[in-house]
């Protein structure tokens, strides 16, 4: 229970709630024993006067009226609260539930991306879904039960003993052996389903990714492999469903034998003693009432059991992500007011899971409203150089400095605020192209998403389709050429307005025309910002106040586009290969 500990605050928070749901509880419990012990006294008295120890049929009529008018009010008012024991009890396991996911989520958010290399997005939904889900069903139904199971065997094993000692211990004997068949039951359903829960995401998984990746599916003509996969799972998958179901039958079969025994034990030792003139009729009738009011409560308490002891297990799985510390967090109290001067002093980086180390001493100046272009091989670390001045990494050695001041000094939502930044790969949400662009200043106007568009190249292409800005993107929507979704990146980064503007790559799905009239914008719209172009094009580069080549970690070589290619290297042959390429 170490672990479920984390919800106490949780129960604190809902302490009225819970507190008045528990009262309501047993107060129900109190009048649906009414019942038996009502049922019970109609018994005894049809007995007695069929026995003739009451000759007056109308006092007897009259007796089974008023009985029966209180078993149907002890009914109706126990329904009534039990509608209230659950819309307190199981709404506050809901609110929880919402309050942890929130939770969950909101940490996500602060963690670093090294978190999300090291770990599956399966995992991290599942933690944030089906474990919470499970820790909801001790929240709220095992709660819920636990009392309703209390409550019901302490008031009427009291009444029960009361009235025949010796009868109530022979008919409890079974409780306790149900009690511990279904704990077992529900162990072996649970541990079945999970392997039953792992098939299915297996499958939608494999499915999910046949489908997304359909063309490649069909232009290698692997159709009847895919297939073949798809039934061998799927076989597996039912193989693993008729486990679970088998266990399942097993269920309500065992109760109604246990209930069966229960019984057959009061009516034979109950039987026995009402011979001896030790117990009434109505005893015996109240006894099977007993009986089977208490069998469900007695079962749950091994239900119970084992959903305490998969929250736990969820509860754990959800602890080890919430007790990570983040390693990029805000020191600064007061927010920064950034200008864009950006300095690398000797900065060095190493990706701590590959141990490879991708930025070796790194040094230069860029004052704000400046360009700098950044050229080089694959894999020399110029994305590296990108997401560190994002703050997305911190440096291991060196300084970076940010308008004069170590960048993990500066306020972290000032830094990142202030930062438009076009990725390798251009994501893109599911939602319409408006929003889109919108994502990168929420409250922009329609005019300054056009514009931005307009900047961003883009615009006619918006235009061209039937919707325009309100066409939706990905699963939903409208698939976009590798181009188009890089020039909404670029436009989501233009209407930021913000002082430095990070390119990773970004036009390079983009033709030579486009991109020389997309520079052209940029150049008249990054007045006064600080831009980097991270880019394998000399025509994306040229332009730039500054450029350095980068391989393998170092700067090989640096300077302005002129004074580059008149310097043998590898900027120079680019040029020429380049160039050459154009005019063949
Ligand atoms: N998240 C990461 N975890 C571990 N290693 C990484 C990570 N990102 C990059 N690397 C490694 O660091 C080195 C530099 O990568 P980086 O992405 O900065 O290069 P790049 O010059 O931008 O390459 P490209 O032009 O292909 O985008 C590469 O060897 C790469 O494999």
């Amino acid at each position: 229970m170490k672990e479920l500990q984390h919800l106490n605050k949780y129960f604190f928070k809902y302490k009225w709630q819970i507190i008045i749901g528990i009262l309501i509880t047993i107060v129900s419990k109190i009048f649906l024993l009414f019942t038996p012990e009502l049922i019970g006294s109609s018994i005894d008295v049809v007995n007695e006067y069929l026995q003739g120890e009451v000759s007056d049929i109308a006092t007897v009529k009259k007796e089974l009226l008023i009985n029966i008018v209180y078993i149907i009010g002890a009914a109706l008012i126990t329904g009534i609260l039990t509608f209230f024991m659950r819309q307190t009890i199981i709404n506050v396991s809901r609110y929880i539930e919402y309050d942890l996911k929130n939770e969950i989520y909101k940490h996500y958010q602060v963690l670093p991306l090294k978190f999300y290399k090291n770990n599956r997005t399966g995992d991290l939904m599942n933690r944030i879904s089906e474990d919470v889900g499970r820790v909801r069903m001790y929240v709220g139904p095992a709660i819920m039960y636990s009392i309703n199971t209390i409550t019901l065997f302490a008031i009427s094993i009291g009444f029960m003993y009361k009235q025949a000692p010796l009868l109530t211990l022979y008919t409890i004997i079974p409780l306790p052996i149900l009690s511990f068949i279904i704990y077992k039951l529900s162990k072996e359903i649970h541990k079945r389903s999970t392997i039953v829960q792992q098939y299915l995401s297996h499958l939608s998984s494999s499915t999910q990714e046949s489908f997304s990746g359909i063309s490649i599916i069909k232009a290698y003509g692997l159709e009847t492999i895919t297939s073949k996969n798809f039934h061998d799972l799927s076989e597996t998958s039912k193989q693993k469903q008729l486990n679970l179901v088998k266990v399942n039958a097993f269920f309500f079969p065992m109760m109604i034998l246990l209930i069966g025994i229960s019984n057959l034990i009061v009516i034979y030792v109950g039987g026995l003693q009402y011979i001896h003139g030790d117990i009434s009729l109505g005893v015996i009738t109240k006894f099977i009432i007993y009986v089977n009011m208490l069998t469900w409560p007695v079962a749950t308490v091994g239900w119970v059991t084992s959903i305490v002891q998969q929250a736990e297990a969820s509860q754990k799985r959800i602890n080890e992500f919430l007790k990570i510390t983040p390693e990029i967090t805000n020191t600064a109290q007061e927010p920064s007011n950034i200008i864009g001067d950006i300095e690398f002093k000797n900065v060095h980086y190493t990706y701590n899971d590959t141990n490879i180390e991708a930025l070796k001493g790194i040094s230069f100046k860029l004052e704000h409203g400046k360009t700098l272009a950044i050229i080089g091989k694959t894999g020399s670390g110029k994305s590296t150089i990108l997401d560190l001045i994002g703050r997305l990494y911190d440096i291991d050695k060196g300084e970076l400095l940010i308008d004069q001041k170590p960048i993990d000094k500066l306020h972290l939502t000032s830094l990142r605020d202030s930062i438009g930044y076009v990725p390798q790969d251009a994501f893109l949400f599911s939602d319409t192209i408006k929003n889109n662009i919108k994502f990168g200043k929420e409250d922009a106007t329609d005019q300054e998403v056009i514009q931005a568009a307009k900047y961003a190249q883009v615009h006619n292409n918006i235009m061209g389709f039937s919707k325009g800005y309100d066409t939706v993107l990905g699963e939903r929507g409208i698939t976009l050429s590798g181009g188009q979704k890089q020039r909404i990146s670029i436009a989501r980064a233009i209407i930021k307005d913000p002082k430095i503007l990070l390119f990773d790559d970004s036009l390079s799905a983009v033709d030579t025309e486009t991109e020389e009239q997309i520079l052209k914008h940029l150049q008249d719209l990054a007045q006064g910002k600080t831009t980097i172009i991270v880019s394998h094009r000399v025509s994306s580069v040229k332009n730039a106040d500054q450029i350095i080549v980068l391989d393998d970690g170092n700067i090989v070589q640096s300077g302005n586009h002129e004074s580059l290619i008149n310097t043998d290297g590898y900027y120079k042959n680019l040029y020429l290969k380049q160039l050459s390429e154009t005019n063949q």
